[in-house]
């Protein structure tokens, strides 16, 4: 860490002093191909490394043309900012997908890496790794300190969280104790509730946080793998530095998300709680896909982006749209049987591709600014049904979704009051108390805080029972049921622990989304509670 007593100039790699990037961030998409595992191995290949930037699915499946059985064959072109080969080491990996993400970390930028992929495919591998070929979490941290060490005018702050989202809940892997509620403040982003901040000061604090973390993570074996990782596991590290003779704090995170694999029903453990895990996991990867695919399309106009349909999302919110550079890298198996869920990655993968990034600093700009243009965060929207092409590639029959990934039924897009974003588990009870403080909503110029938000219109408690007032954000007048209302209170979570320094279009945006859309929607449904 920086020192008092040694002013120099910041060293080689120190780049807090650099130029701001330019106005726009990007999501580089690399692909990780792994080598066959024994079970894997004397099936053919489907996927060929044509360079360091491509690749060819060439598949031969059932179906094709005529009434008789036939067989198809199919080649298809799928193109990365850099593939790695099954011969790829953690180091190279790391060089071309972590390293460079910590000079825009330092200079306060948000930062996120995603590993993305079916079940089996190194996902967690290429996180974590082993003692003897550590992953990229461990060679980010032990570069990171490296510089933090180099910085000799400035001061330094590390704090890290660990959290996973197991069967749609968030935990904290680093102080296990109930299930988080899971907030969306304005300036502050999406933060979980209790969650833990841990400051470790050297690197080997940080990975013995790392490992305490991982131990706690739930686990299972599975026909795909035989540890399996049953939650989304999100790793963040949050670096703040400042000038020892003065000046603005830079701030800022770098998220590793190491995400669940999604399977096929027949790979999962068991009929009763494997089971259900693996519903879960493949639920909230459908919603991130939607995310993605809505966040790829915001480029051309509107665009409704389903942050809510899951706690994964909502959690991902400001690692999507809140980092300045994120990268996804996404894993595959070669081997033919895992076919399909290479074919659906490599789509998948393709179409992140054209996500391009807001800006988003430890100084962020205005919550509504971070959002792509023409992407509106709006609750209530319903999600246009889409088709899952992959732009420039072929659409195979025969080779779909990864099974367990269709589009589920129960996922609606989730309605808020205008006025809140529940933290609780359970639907709101009639007159639930929920932390929500006004002067953050600015609702303090109406004198109103604390509020009573009723079903269609708001009224100060002053006049509970005699005088309802029009929502002052959708001008609703009143018109409540009776008992159906959700009252605000001063925000205990504002003494909590947050994670992270960039913000997220907060509540204040989901006002202006209500209102937006000329209404104030209905407290959702117990089923739609996140
Ligand atoms: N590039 C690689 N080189 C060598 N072994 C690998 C590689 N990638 C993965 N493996 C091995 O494959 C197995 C499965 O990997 P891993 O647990 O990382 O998969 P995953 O994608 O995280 O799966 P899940 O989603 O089920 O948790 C592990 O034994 C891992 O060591």
């Amino acid at each position: 860490m920086g020192s008092p007593e040694q002013p120099d100039a910041p060293a080689p790699g120190a780049c807090w002093g650099a130029e701001p990037p330019p106005q726009e961030g990007s999501m580089a998409v690399v692909l990780r191909v792994r080598p066959p595992n024994p079970r894997e191995r004397a099936a053919p290949s489907v996927l060929h490394v044509l360079n360091q930037r491509a690749v060819l699915f060439a598949s031969e499946e059932p179906g094709g043309t005529g009434t008789g059985p036939g067989r198809r064959r199919r080649n298809l072109e799928f193109e990365f900012d850099h593939v790695f080969g099954e011969r790829a080491t953690q180091e190279e990996v790391f060089q071309h997908t972590t390293l460079p993400l910590l000079d825009t970390l330092l200079a306060g930028y948000n930062c996120s890496v995603f590993a993305y992929g079916a079940s089996g495919v190194g996902k967690t591998h290429t996180m974590m790794g082993s003692k003897s070929t550590p992953g990229i979490v461990h060679l980010a941290t032990v570069e990171l300190y490296k510089r933090l060490e180099a910085m000799k005018d400035r001061s330094c702050e590390v704090l890290v969280s660990y959290q996973q989202v197991y069967k749609e809940r968030v935990y904290d892997l680093l102080k296990p104790q109930g299930p988080l509620n899971i907030w969306e403040q304005p300036g502050k982003g999406v933060v979980a509730q209790g969650l833990s901040l841990h400051q470790p000061t050297t690197p080997e604090q940080l990975l013995g946080l790392l490992a305490k973390g991982n131990k706690n993570r739930a686990q299972r074996s599975t026909k795909a793998n035989a540890a399996s990782s049953r939650s989304h596991a999100i790793f963040q590290i949050q670096v703040k530095h400042w000038d020892l003779t003065g000046g603005d704090p830079h701030v800022a995170k770098l998220s590793f998300i190491d995400l669940a694999g999604s399977e096929r029903a027949w790979d999962t453990p068991g009929r009763g709680e494997g089971m259900w895990e693996g519903t879960s996991i493949n639920r909230s990867l459908l919603a991130f896909k939607s995310v993605v695919r809505a966040l790829a399309g915001a480029k051309g106009g509107q665009c409704h982006v389903p942050f809510r349909d899951s706690k994964l999302t909502l959690l991902l919110k400001d690692s999507l749209v809140g980092s300045f550079r994120s990268t996804v890298i996404a894993a595959v198996s070669p081997a033919a049987p895992a076919g399909p869920d290479t074919y659906s990655t490599l789509r998948f993968a393709s179409r992140a591709r054209h996500i391009l990034l807001p800006v988003s600093t430890g100084r962020a700009p205005a919550a509504r600014e971070r959002l792509p243009a023409g992407t509106e965060e709006s609750p209530g929207l319903e999600e246009s049904p889409e088709t899952e092409e992959s732009p420039g590639t072929e659409e195979s029959p025969g080779l779909e979704e990864s099974p367990g990934l269709e589009e589920s039924p129960g996922l609606e897009e989730a309605a808020l009051p205008c006025c809140l974003e529940e933290p609780s588990e359970a639907a709101p009870a009639p007159g639930m108390q929920l932390s929500c403080a006004g002067e953050d909503l600015g609702w303090g110029q109406w004198g109103l805080a604390p509020l009573l938000c009723l079903d269609g219109g708001w009224r100060s408690p002053r006049w509970a029972g005699d005088r309802e007032r029009a929502c002052p954000q959708c001008h609703r007048a009143g018109g409540a049921r009776r008992g159906s209302g959700l009252a605000v209170q001063s925000d205990p979570s504002s003494a909590a622990p947050r994670a992270g320094a960039g913000s997220s279009p907060g509540l204040r945006g989901e006002l202006s989304s209500a209102r937006m859309r000329g209404g104030c929607p209905s407290p959702r449904s117990p089923k739609q509670q996140l």
